[in-house]
This record gives C-alpha cells, sequence and structure tokens, in this order.
C-alpha cells in the first residue's frame, strides 16, 4: 500500500496547544494516519497513490459532536421558543409517532450533509428506526456511536430493548468500524430504575455503553427530587449506570456532590450549550467540571433545538457562554474549547483512536482555508478556529482515511436528492410546504 501523503498545511495535532507544526506533512495509510511531521520529515523519494498539496490551509482532526437526534433534521424549525417539557410532550412526540423508517434514512443523510459541510467527521446518535439511520452513516461516509431511544415507562419498552439488542449485534463495528452503538435509555424522567437495569444487564451482556439525558431541566431536578428524594445524577450512580461506559447528554443542573461523582466515574459529559440556551434549560457548569477533572466532550443536540449541527458555532458558543456565566474571561479558553469538539469528544464516546492527528488514529481529517481575511494577522491559530472561523471555511474532509469531501464537494452523497427527499417528508409529516 502507498498512501496519501497531505503536505504544505498548518498541522494542530490537538495533543497539546502548542503542537502546531507550522508546515507539516502527513500520512494515511488505508483507514489510519502513519506518519506526522514538519517539512521534509518523508523521503522525497517515497511515492504515494495520491498527494494533497494543502498550502495554505489548517489540517486537524475532525469534530466530535457527542450528542444528537441527527434525523430531527426534519423538524428543523418546525417547533420553536418553547422550553423542553413542552416542545417535546406537545410538539415533537406527537409528530415523530409520523414518522417511517425511510424518513429516518434522509433525516439522517442531511445531518450527515450538514454535518460533513461543516467539519464533523463523527458523531453520536439517539434516535429510532435506527437500522435506516445505520444505513445512512454507512452511505454518507462518517462515523458514528449509534443508539436507539427507549422511553422505559411507554408500552414499547420491552420492544425497543428487543430491538436494541438486535440492533446493536447486527451493527457494533460495521461499516469497516466507523459504525459503533450504544443503549439509548432516553432520561431518568422517562426510564425507572426496574427498566435501567433491565438496559444495564444488556449492556453487560452485549459491553457496550450506554447514552442517556440527565439534569438538563429545573423541571427534572424537581420531578426526581419529588420522587426519590434525590438528584438525577445520584439516582444514576445508586442505580449502578456508572459503572457502564457512559455518554450523559447535558448535565445542566449539577450540585458539588453530582461534579465529583461524575468526575469520579468518569462519565462522559456531552455539553449542549445552544440547546440549553435555546430551551432556556440553563447553563451546565462546565469550568467546574472540568476543574473537578470530569471528561466533557461537546455536541449540538437535534436540529429542532439548535437549529443547525455546526460544530465550530458550537464551539465558539461554549466558550463565550461559560466566560460571561462566570464573569471570568479567563474560563473556557480557546484550546479547551477545541479538544471538547475533538480529542475529548472522542474520549467521551469511547473512542480511544479518534481525535488526534498522530499515528495509529484513524484518519478523519479536515483541511480549513486560511487565506481569507478573518484568519489575519496569524498571531494564533487556535484562537482564530473558536473565535473567528466558521464552517464554510472546512475545504476538504477525509473520513476514516477516505477523500469523502473536496473543494467543498460532498462525495458519496447526492445532495439534490438528499434536499428533495427532506423536503417532500417534512411537508407530510408536519404540513407546511415553503
Ligand atoms: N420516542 C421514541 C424513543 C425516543 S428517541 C430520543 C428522543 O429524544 C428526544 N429529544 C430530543 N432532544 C431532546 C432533549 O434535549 N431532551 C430530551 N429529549 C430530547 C427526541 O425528540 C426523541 O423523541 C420511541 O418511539 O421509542
Ligand atoms: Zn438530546
Amino acid at each position: 500500500m502507498m498512501g496519501m501523503l497531505i503536505r504544505g498545511a498548518a498541522v494542530l495535532t490537538m495533543e497539546k496547544p502548542e503542537s502546531l507544526l507550522p508546515d507539516g506533512e502527513i500520512i494515511v495509510e488505508g483507514q489510519y494516519i502513519t506518519h506526522v511531521g514538519p517539512a521534509g520529515s518523508v523521503s522525497p523519494e517515497r511515492t504515494f497513490e495520491r498527494v494533497i498539496d494543502a498550502r495554505g490551509m489548517l489540517a486537524m482532526p475532525g469534530f466530535v459532536n457527542c450528542h444528537t437526534h441527527a434525523a430531527m433534521t426534519l423538524f428543523r424549525g418546525y417547533a420553536d421558543d418553547l422550553p423542553l417539557m413542552q416542545w417535546l410532550q406537545e410538539k415533537i412526540w406527537p409528530v415523530e409517532e409520523r414518522l417511517e423508517p425511510e424518513d429516518i434514512y434522509w433525516g439522517t443523510m442531511l445531518c450527515c450533509l450538514e454535518m460533513m459541510r461543516s467539519g464533523t467527521t463523527t458523531f453520536a446518535d439517539m434516535y429510532f428506526h435506527m437500522d435506516e439511520a445505520a444505513r445512512a452513516v454507512e452511505k454518507a461516509g462518517l462515523r458514528a456511536s449509534l443508539s436507539r431511544g427507549m422511553i422505559g415507562l411507554s408500552p414499547g419498552a420491552g420492544e425497543a430493548l428487543d430491538y436494541s439488542r438486535r440492533f446493536i449485534r447486527d451493527w457494533h463495528g460495521q461499516a469497516g468500524g466507523r459504525i459503533t452503538t450504544m443503549l439509548g435509555p432516553h432520561a431518568p424522567y422517562t426510564c425507572p430504575p426496574d427498566f435501567l437495569h433491565r438496559v444495564m444487564e444488556v449492556a453487560a451482556d452485549l459491553k457496550v455503553g450506554i447514552h442517556i439525558h440527565i439534569a438538563e431541566t429545573r423541571a427534572e431536578i424537581e420531578e426526581i427530587r419529588q420522587k426519590y428524594g434525590k438528584t438525577p445524577v445520584v439516582l444514576m450512580d445508586e442505580v449502578g449506570l456508572f459503572e457502564f461506559q457512559v455518554l450523559a447528554a447535558h448535565c445542566v443542573h449539577l450540585d458539588e456532590n453530582d461534579i465529583r461523582i461524575l468526575a469520579e466515574k468518569k462519565v462522559g459529559v456531552a455539553h449542549n450549550p445552544e440547546s440549553n440556551m435555546k430551551l432556556a434549560s440553563g447553563i451546565a457548569p462546565v469550568t467546574r467540571l472540568l476543574a473537578a477533572g470530569a471528561l466533557v466532550g461537546l455536541g449540538t443536540d437535534g436540529a429542532a433545538s439548535n437549529n443547525n449541527l455546526d460544530m465550530m458555532e458550537e464551539m465558539r458558543s461554549a466558550a463565550l457562554l461559560q466566560k460571561v456565566a462566570t464573569m471570568d474571561p479567563t474560563a473556557l479558553a480557546a484550546f479547551d474549547a477545541l479538544s471538547m469538539a475533538t480529542a475529548n469528544g472522542a474520549r467521551v464516546l469511547g473512542l480511544h483512536d479518534v481525535g488526534l492527528l498522530k499515528p495509529g488514529y484513524k484518519a478523519d481529517i479536515i483541511l480549513i482555508n486560511l487565506d481569507q481575511p478573518h484568519f489575519y494577522p496569524r498571531h494564533d491559530l487556535v484562537a482564530h478556529l473558536v473565535y473567528a472561523a466558521r464552517s464554510a471555511d472546512v475545504e476538504t474532509v477525509i473520513i476514516d482515511g477516505r477523500v469523502v469531501m473536496e473543494k467543498r464537494q460532498v462525495l458519496t452523497m447526492d445532495e439534490e436528492e438528499v434536499y428533495h427527499e427532506v423536503q417532500k417528508r417534512s411537508q407530510r409529516l408536519v404540513g407546511t410546504g415553503l
């Protein structure tokens, strides 16, 4: 195998803030990165199947979106400006009842298209009809951790758990390892402890992680306190959930004890600042979580509560929100926000060879076009990425060693077909035709 050489780019490996090569060389062989070094580190005699001249670009790991509901792109702009419980119960759950499996395929495809075009290479999804979501991911070429969301209180809970078990067996490690799976009990207020015990049995049996929403709103804290006399985090800990690899979305309303538990049990937290702001759920104590040593990644949540899947915007929102919430401009510095969006996000998903540009890591690489006004002067590229960049700056996307977008041309999906299918289906679902 001769592999692919990327040369001429500034290379941000994300290992340390100072590990930026102003002019670097990256070799990709198969799915993996096999070399990262300065210009001239690759022998001129060596030949490659493909050489990408990336002068004027910055190479960095693709973004990892730690929490979304991919096919909710179908409901973007359908129900806005409502609090979470009302939004879910009155607006979202009724239209979700009407979703057909093929809708999920196209909704997930639109999600993949939007993510790829904004530099996201990996995402964690919790939804249903997950076979269709997996097929879309397989076709689109992204990396994803997929879970079938389960409402433990619903009459269909047993069926959802059976589906999950079968789905995990069918899909875990598929698409050359791009697809992994988790169990998806929705939240402590929809999944009582007896159901969570059944979920944990399956998790132990199939050796997969658990993706759940925790402590998203004050209403949830109140409801759990009234029912169980404790916080959602303590309840989940006592149930034994944190003995597993857990991806906990939101974690907005936490006390000091909750923060200590999340850090100690190495729970992966998915922080979703824009969804939390839009639904007025609150501000997650990210600064305190990080100070306590907790593992925190970044997510967009579904497109119906954000309303886009843009990780650059999310990163910027995360940093700005922590600063204003703590009244401390040093809070969530640029490199920390960038780590949450890449390397730490991968760890939150339990992916230990994703999120850094380093030999032995999966070749999930994005090239960002630096030849633009908002990237001058070139003082600090890390600060530029967090505070000045926008998603349209992403030129080229490589996932699992394969070029899937080049010069902003998506190579794996037919964009027009995706738009057409999504428009048609969302009209049927929510009855609006623009
Ligand atoms: N209703 C499904 C299972 C739930 S999938 C995951 C659910 O999470 C919902 N969801 C989306 N965003 C949020 C959020 O921020 N908090 C809580 N739930 C959300 C989403 O609408 C979806 O219904 C069934 O038929 O079994
Ligand atoms: Zn969610």
